[in-house]
């Protein structure tokens, strides 16, 4: 899998407020993440530090595997970290040709990029008479006009109606079904869930959870483990208990998703008298939602 974008050990503080604390993830090619946490808890400063317009304390990041400076990788990365800011007396078009001249790109994307976030037809309106919806559907297209191979947005539907959100999440899963890589940062649970299919849930800058989204919401929740040894053995024994539903393994961790109530030691007594010894044992709540409020009431 290509990695996209690795944070170590990422650190920012704004005099006493630890802004972001001790942040690490990596984000891989073609999925579609969400930094989620409350107001406050560092989204935005950790957007502003990978997008080299906030210096970080310590820590490091790199983008594409290292393989290029930050000012050469940054030209394959479409932002939106800020409300849009188009000329109000020029129209859609007029807006993205210029920006083109001003990023140095060609401007024969327009018409595809206004396409894709349901412009076109609208391109010769003033931007001055476009609703916040669209304003902000010109700013992903704008974002996307040099064929970026990830999309960051920060809070991308605040302030807009429901219609609205609804049309901006569902052009940002037609972005990412393109095979572009998305960012967004959103302190929104049901965005996360509706959007993303991975997620990193912050608090006061530091790091609860990252993982998959719908790993989350298994109805009865999922269990993580780890063995030393003997892990065939351990995949045929999940595979074979009624209690679990479908077994796989990610990047060392197996994950076996609950179909009948089951305890964590009830599963580890069944898997001790079948001679595993599992090295790690975590039995994950049932929804995001519980997940989430979970987490930042107890960190
Ligand atoms: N330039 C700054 N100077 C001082 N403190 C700052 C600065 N920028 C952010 N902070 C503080 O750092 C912390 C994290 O802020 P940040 O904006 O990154 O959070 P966030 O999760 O994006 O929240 P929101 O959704 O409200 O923007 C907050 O306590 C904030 O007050």
């Amino acid at each position: 899998m290509e990695t996209i974008l690795s944070l170590k050990n990422l650190d920012k503080k704004f005099g006493p407020v630890h802004a972001v604390n001790n942040l690490s993830f990596d984000i891989q090619k073609g999925n579609v993440y969400g930094i989620l946490g409350p107001n406050g808890s560092g989204k935005s400063t950790t957007l502003g530090i990978i997008l080299n317009v906030v210096n970080k304390t310590s820590g490091s990041f790199s983008w594409f595997d290292g393989g290029l400076s930050t000012h050469e990788a940054l030209k394959k990365v479409g932002a939106i970290i800020e409300r849009p800011n188009f000329y109000p007396y020029m129209t859609a078009a007029q807006n993205l040709n210029l920006i083109c001249k001003i990023k140095g790109v060609s401007s024969v994307k327009i018409e595809e990029k206004l396409k894709a976030v349901n412009l076109f037809d609208r391109r010769n309106s003033k931007f001055s008479t476009y609703s916040l919806g669209m304003k902000q559907r010109l700013a992903i297209a704008s974002a996307l006009l040099n064929d970026p191979e990830i999309l960051i947005l920060d809070e991308p539907t605040n302030g807009l109606d429901p219609q609205g959100i609804h049309e901006i999440r569902q052009i940002i899963k037609d972005i990412a079904a393109t095979g572009t890589t998305i960012l967004l940062a959103s302190h929104l649970l049901d965005e996360v869930e509706k959007v993303c299919s991975h997620v990193v849930v912050i608090r006061n800058g530091i790091k609860l959870y990252a993982g998959r989204v719908d790993e989350m919401t298994a109805s009865k929740g999922l269990f993580e483990l780890k063995v030393d040894d003997n892990e065939e053995k351990l995949l045929s024994l999940l595979e074979s208990n009624e209690a679990i539903g479908s077994v796989k393994t990610d990047n060392g961790v197996i994950i076996a998703t609950i179909i009948e109530d089951i305890t964590a030691s009830e599963l580890n007594s069944f898997l001790f008298k079948n001679d595993i010894v599992v090295s790690h044992l975590v039995k994950r709540k049932p929804s995001l939602e519980q997940q989430f409020l979970d987490l930042t009431k107890n960190n």
